[in-house]
C-alpha cells in the first residue's frame, strides 16, 4: 500500500463495530437461550473467528443483510468440535472461549495463526487451573490450549495484570463455577463483558477494581447494537489532528469510560476535539467527534490510564510526533506480548522514518517536532502498526510504502478506502 502525503482530511466517517463487543455479542449469544439479533457487527477478520467457532461448537449463526442472528443454546448447549477451534489472531477469540469451554462437558483444542501460537496463556491458564479447570498448554503456556472437562470450583482471584481478557476467560469460568468467583485487577480494564452480560441476565457486581459473576446465572437472547470503535476511530482522530487544515466528523464513536483514554489523553495535549450528540447505545455511551487540526504538546501519559487506551498507544505515538517537546509512555509493557511487540516495531518503523523515538522496557520516549520522510516500512502482520502507519505516512515528505498492510482486515477491513475518501492532496 501507497500512502501519499495529504494536505488535509475532510469529511464525515462512520465508525466500523467496536471489536471487543462484537466478539461479545457472537460469545454470550451462544451460550444464551433464544436468539440474539447484533446490528453494526464488525465484520472483520477476528470477529469473524469469533463466529467460526461457535459454528464449530454446534450453533447455527445466521449472516443477515442488516444484522447477524445467533441462535442461542443456553449454558450447557455447546457441543464438541470434531476439529481444533481455529481463533486465528485474535486475542480476545482464545482467551474469551477458554473461560466459557473449561465449563463445557467435552474436551477442547484450540489454536489460531503464527502471531497467536506466541502470545502469553499462562495468563489464564494460572486463574483457570485454580477454579480447577484442566487445560493444556504447550510449554505450559502457549496454544494449542487443550481443555477437559471438571467441576470448577469459585475463587477470588487478584490478577498480576490490567486485562480484559483476562478477567473476562475467569468471569465467563465463573458462569459455571460452583460458587461465585470474584476477580480484582491493579487497573480498571475495558468493562463490556460486565455490562453485556448483565445485559443477558447474568448476576454481576462490580466495586471498585473488583467483579464478581454468581454461577448458574440464565442467560437470555437479546437485542445488540455495536458501538462504533474507539480503537478505529483512534487513527481519524489522530490524523485529523496532525495534517492541517483538517475537520473530520466522525460519527457513532464508543466512549466508554474504561475505554476512552486516547480522547483524554488528546485533550490533554491540546487535541481539539468535540463530542456531540452523547447518548447510549445498548448500556455503551457513544458519541459523534468533530476532530480538527491543532498545536499539540507533549505529555506523559501511566498508571490507570494505560489499560484504557492499550491498543491506541501505536497511534497515540504518531500523535507526539507532532507535539511540542517530549512525550513519555509508561507502565504499558503490555505492548509487548500484542500481535507483535508495538513497543520495537513502532520504533523501528517510526525512526526510518526520521523520528526521534527511544524505546524503554515499558513504553516509549517520543521527541515531537522532527520532519518525517517516506519510507517502505513493514506491518509485521500487525492491523495497529499498517494503520499508524499509515497516518504518519500522511505528514511526510514523501511517499510510504506499507508491506503487508493486508493485515487491517483484522479490525477495519474499509481502513484504507475511509482514508482515501477523507484525505486531500494539492
Ligand atoms: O477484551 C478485549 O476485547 C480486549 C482486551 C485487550 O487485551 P488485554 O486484555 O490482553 O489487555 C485489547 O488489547 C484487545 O484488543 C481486546
Ligand atoms: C490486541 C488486539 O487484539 P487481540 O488481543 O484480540 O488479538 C488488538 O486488536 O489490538
Amino acid at each position: 500500500m501507497i500512502i501519499q502525503p495529504a494536505s488535509s482530511l475532510k469529511g464525515t466517517l462512520s465508525i466500523p463495530g467496536d471489536k471487543s463487543i462484537s466478539h461479545r455479542s457472537i460469545m454470550f449469544g451462544s451460550i444464551a437461550e433464544g436468539e440474539t439479533r447484533i446490528y453494526n457487527f464488525l465484520m472483520g477478520d477476528d470477529c469473524l473467528s469469533t463466529i467460526r467457532c461457535f459454528r464449530q461448537l454446534g450453533i447455527h449463526i445466521e449472516m443477515c443483510p442488516d444484522s447477524i442472528l445467533v441462535q442461542g443454546k443456553g449454558l450447557h448447549g455447546l457441543s464438541k468440535s470434531d476439529t481444533i477451534l481455529d481463533c486465528g489472531n485474535s486475542g480476545t477469540t482464545t482467551r474469551l472461549i477458554s473461560g466459557i469451554l473449561a465449563g463445557q462437558s467435552f474436551t477442547s483444542t484450540l489454536t489460531g495463526d503464527a502471531s497467536i501460537q506466541k502470545r502469553p496463556m499462562n495468563r489464564i491458564m494460572v486463574p483457570l487451573k485454580a477454579i480447577n479447570a484442566h487445560i493444556e498448554g504447550k510449554d505450559d503456556s502457549y496454544c494449542p490450549l487443550t481443555i477437559t472437562p471438571s467441576t470448577l470450583t469459585g475463587i477470588n482471584y487478584a490478577s498480576p495484570v490490567a486485562s480484559a481478557q483476562v478477567k473476562s476467560c475467569i468471569l465467563l469460568a465463573g458462569l459455571y463455577a460452583d460458587s461465585p468467583v470474584t476477580v480484582s485487577e491493579p487497573s480498571i480494564s475495558r468493562d463490556h463483558t460486565e455490562r453485556m452480560l448483565k445485559a443477558f441476565g447474568a448476576k454481576i457486581e462490580t466495586e471498585g477494581k473488583c467483579v464478581t459473576v454468581h454461577p448458574n446465572s440464565h442467560l437470555t437472547g437479546r437485542e445488540v447494537i455495536v458501538p462504533g470503535d474507539i480503537s478505529s476511530a483512534a487513527f481519524f482522530m489522530v490524523a485529523g489532528l496532525i495534517v492541517p487544515n483538517s475537520k473530520l466528523t466522525l460519527k457513532n464513536v464508543g466512549i466508554n469510560p474504561t475505554r476512552r483514554g486516547l480522547l483524554d489523553a488528546l485533550l490533554e495535549m491540546g487535541g481539539r476535539i468535540t463530542c456531540l450528540n452523547e447518548r447510549e447505545l445498548c448500556g455503551e455511551p457513544v458519541c459523534d467527534m468533530i476532530v480538527e487540526s491543532s498545536h499539540l504538546k507533549g505529555i506523559t501519559i501511566s498508571g490507570d490510564i494505560i489499560p484504557t487506551m492499550i491498543d491506541e498507544i501505536p497511534a497515540f505515538a504518531v500523535a507526539a510526533l507532532f507535539a511540542e517537546g517530549t512525550t513519555t509512555v509508561k507502565d504499558a509493557k503490555e505492548l509487548r506480548v500484542k500481535e507483535s511487540n508495538r513497543i520495537d516495531t513502532m520504533t523501528n518503523e517510526l525512526t526510518k522514518m526520521g523520528a526521534h523515538i527511544t524505546p524503554q522496557e515499558d513504553g516509549l520516549i517520543i521527541e515531537g517536532g522532527y520532519p518525517l520522510q517516506g519510507a517502505k516500512l513493514e506491518s509485521y502482520d500487525d492491523h495497529r502498526i499498517a494503520m499508524s502507519l499509515a497516518v504518519a505516512s500522511l505528514m511526510a515528505s514523501s511517499p510510504s510504502e506499507i508491506e503487508n498492510s493486508e493485515c487491517v482486515r483484522i479490525s477495519y477491513p474499509h481502513f484504507f478506502e475511509h482514508l482515501k475518501e477523507v484525505s486531500m492532496y494539492d
